[in-house]
């Protein structure tokens, strides 16, 4: 029997003054990456190179000429490289914000998103971006999960995913100031970023994620003393769930205070929360594991991953960036790939 053809996984090397070029560099040069996935790295030849010196490793690629050719390709040992031509090495200061730098991430993504549209590849593992390089550079929206969304034709509810290992997070809000998350907090937004997480879990293989529902005030609004969000709306939200017909125990509980469900969910209790801002769930998933944290660009036709991590200018160019959760950004995105080819 022919071995399972192996998703073809598209890699972009990130911000091009953070640590995303060294990240890519120490990812490929692990001998079993091509075990995984028909890798394809999209980026500009000068910047993969100063990667592999920052990393000291040299990787062989094998040119193609465009990501359609990359599927088709008879040798997979070696990951594919499509050069463009998105930035300068002249207009590059490692470790800070440039408009240019934002400028190449988006034409870089949007090349990948083109070939996803168009069938080329199964899934996106990017490198670390700046997001206010990227505004500077012309995105347009708060972050580049909804520029992705509106590129995608995406009309049902998206949120990303951060993840460590086997637990997971959905947000209500994130790239938003704080101020103003209250106001995003309705209990249809609840209902779909809970319902979407529990089906993504089911997707990935787990046949009964059980979802905990983070409360928004402290100690869960001490009974509506010290907030209503609760009253007024999560819970409504909750019991909406859970009233909805489900093949055994429904699979939703909360509101749970915010600064313990993470302990329950650590002890094995619950496999996803659904937090109500970006801070809450990263704090937490970030000290249980930062160099294994993942975010998933969830709710979106073709899997997407990144690490949890940024761009991490204070070591730009020293050599000293930790690529594991990089490497388990690229796991997800194969897994998730090879999901979609049977
Ligand atoms: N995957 C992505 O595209 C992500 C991008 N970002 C963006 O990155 C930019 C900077 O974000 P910050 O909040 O400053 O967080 P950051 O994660 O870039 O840096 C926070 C601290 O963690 C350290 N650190 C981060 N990654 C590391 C690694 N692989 N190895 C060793 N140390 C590491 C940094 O040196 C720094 O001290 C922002 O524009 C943000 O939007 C943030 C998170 C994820
Ligand atoms: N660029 C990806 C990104 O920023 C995701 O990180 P986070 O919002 O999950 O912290």
């Amino acid at each position: 029997m022919p071995p399972a053809p192996l998703p073809v996984v598209a890699l972009t090397l990130g911000d091009p003054a953070g640590i995303g070029p060294e990240l890519m560099a120490r990812l490929l040069s692990r001998p079993e990456a091509t075990r995984h996935a028909n890798i394809v790295l999209v980026g500009d030849p000068w910047l993969w190179q100063q990667g592999q010196t920052i990393a000291g490793v040299q990787v062989a690629t094998d040119a193609v000429d465009g990501l359609a050719a990359v599927r088709a390709r008879a040798d997979r040992q070696r990951p594919a490289f499509v050069a463009v031509d998105s930035i300068a090495a002249a207009d590059v200061r490692q470790g800070q914000v440039g408009a240019a730098g934002g400028q190449s991430v988006l034409q870089v993504l949007n090349l990948c998103l083109d070939a996803a549209l168009a069938g080329a590849i199964d899934a996106i593992c990017f490198a670390p971006l700046n997001k206010q390089a990227m505004k500077l550079g012309g995105l347009r929206h708060e972050d580049e999960l909804h520029h992705f969304a509106e590129y995608l034709g995406v009309s049902g509810y998206f949120c990303e995913f951060n993840t460590l290992g086997e637990l997971w997070t959905s947000r209500i809000s994130s790239h938003v100031p704080l101020r103003d998350v209250a106001s995003y907090l309705s209990r249809e937004r609840i209902t779909q970023a809970a319902e979407l997480i529990y089906h993504a879990l089911r997707a990935s293989g787990m046949a009964h994620p059980k979802v905990a529902i983070a409360g928004f005030n402290p100690h869960n609004g001490d009974g509506g003393t010290c907030g209503r969000e609760e009253i007024d709306i999560i819970a409504p939200a909750v019991a909406a769930l859970q009233a909805r017909d489900w093949p055994s125990e429904a699979p939703f509980h909360g509101p749970f205070p915010a600064d313990t469900i993470f302990l329950k969910a650590q002890a094995g209790e619950y496999q996803a929360i659904v937090t109500m801002y970006h801070d809450q769930g990263q704090i937490a998933i970030k000290l249980l594991g930062f160099s294994r944290g993942v975010t998933v660009q969830g709710g979106l036709p073709i899997p997407i991953t990144t690490p949890a991590h940024g761009t991490a200018y204070d070591i730009a160019g020293q050599g000293r960036a930790n690529a594991e959760a990089t490497w388990q950004a690229f796991l997800i995105a194969c897994r998730m790939g090879a999901s979609r080819l049977k």
